[in-house]
């Protein structure tokens, strides 16, 4: 049976496409797409390319079978699919950043910017603390240098955004990569492809490292 499956665009495409072509998928349609979102070529896997907020969406719609999906967006969705492989490509992490004068034990309610209100709000109520949250839809480095807020809950890799911006971590949240989720229902009625997908992944990854 085909395996549908909704692939994030963009970076994590990027940087995932070399695990799969490594599984023996033949990747070559998407690399060498333009405008292009739906993949039908291979009998056995079938691709579409969506915004990674989205492919959650497609996932719990059942219209697709597997999302390949940032475990920072699965998190910030509290999806409840299944989360069989952690594929480890897109490997960065959650942060607390902000400018180097910024007191991390002020007595002022804090007001944190963010993408990600959900992981941020389950964060300062882990370490109970009630903050005001927020929400940004990029670039949010920007929002402690013009006084929109006194730190952020960011996505930091090499730390380049912030170094470039004069900003600094302060505590460092969860690890993020991108992950393999499997629509439930998909799971019992193509057991043996994903099953197998997911075993040529995990030999892929042996392969690479
Ligand atoms: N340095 C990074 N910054 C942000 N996301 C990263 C980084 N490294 C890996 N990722 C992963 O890549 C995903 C973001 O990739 P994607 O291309 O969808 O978004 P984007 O680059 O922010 O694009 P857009 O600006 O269109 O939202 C995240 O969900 C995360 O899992
Ligand atoms: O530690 P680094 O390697 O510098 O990566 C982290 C930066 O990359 C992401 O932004 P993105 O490029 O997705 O742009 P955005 O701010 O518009 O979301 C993230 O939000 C940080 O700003």
């Amino acid at each position: 049976m085909t395996l549908k499956i909704a692939l994030t665009k963009g970076r994590t495409e990027k940087q995932v496409l070399p695990l799969l072509e490594a599984s023996g998928i033949d990747c070559s349609a998407i690399r060498n797409k333009g405008r292009q979102l739906i993949f039908n070529e291979d009998p056995d896997f079938h691709f579409i390319l969506a915004k990674g907020p989205d492919v959650a969406t497609y996932l719990d719609r059942s219209a697709v079978d597997i999302g390949i999906v940032g475990s920072d967006i699965l998190a910030e969705q509290q999806n409840t699919q299944y989360d069989m492989l952690d594929l480890k490509t897109g490997q960065c992490r959650f942060a607390l950043a902000s400018t180097p004068d910024f007191n991390p034990n002020q007595t002022k309610r804090k007001i944190i910017a963010t993408k990600y209100p959900n992981i941020t709000q389950s964060y300062f109520e882990r370490i109970g603390e009630d903050v005001e949250i927020i929400k940004i839809e990029g670039s949010v480095e920007l929002a402690p240098l013009v006084g929109l807020a006194d730190a952020i809950v960011d996505l930091v890799e090499t730390g380049s955004t912030l170094r470039e911006n004069n900003l600094r971590i302060y505590t460092e949240l969860q690890p993020i990569s991108t992950h393999l989720v499997v629509n439930r229902l998909a799971l019992k009625q193509k057991r043996s492809e994903i099953f197998q997908l997911s075993a040529n992944l995990k030999r892929a990854q042996q392969l690479e490292v």
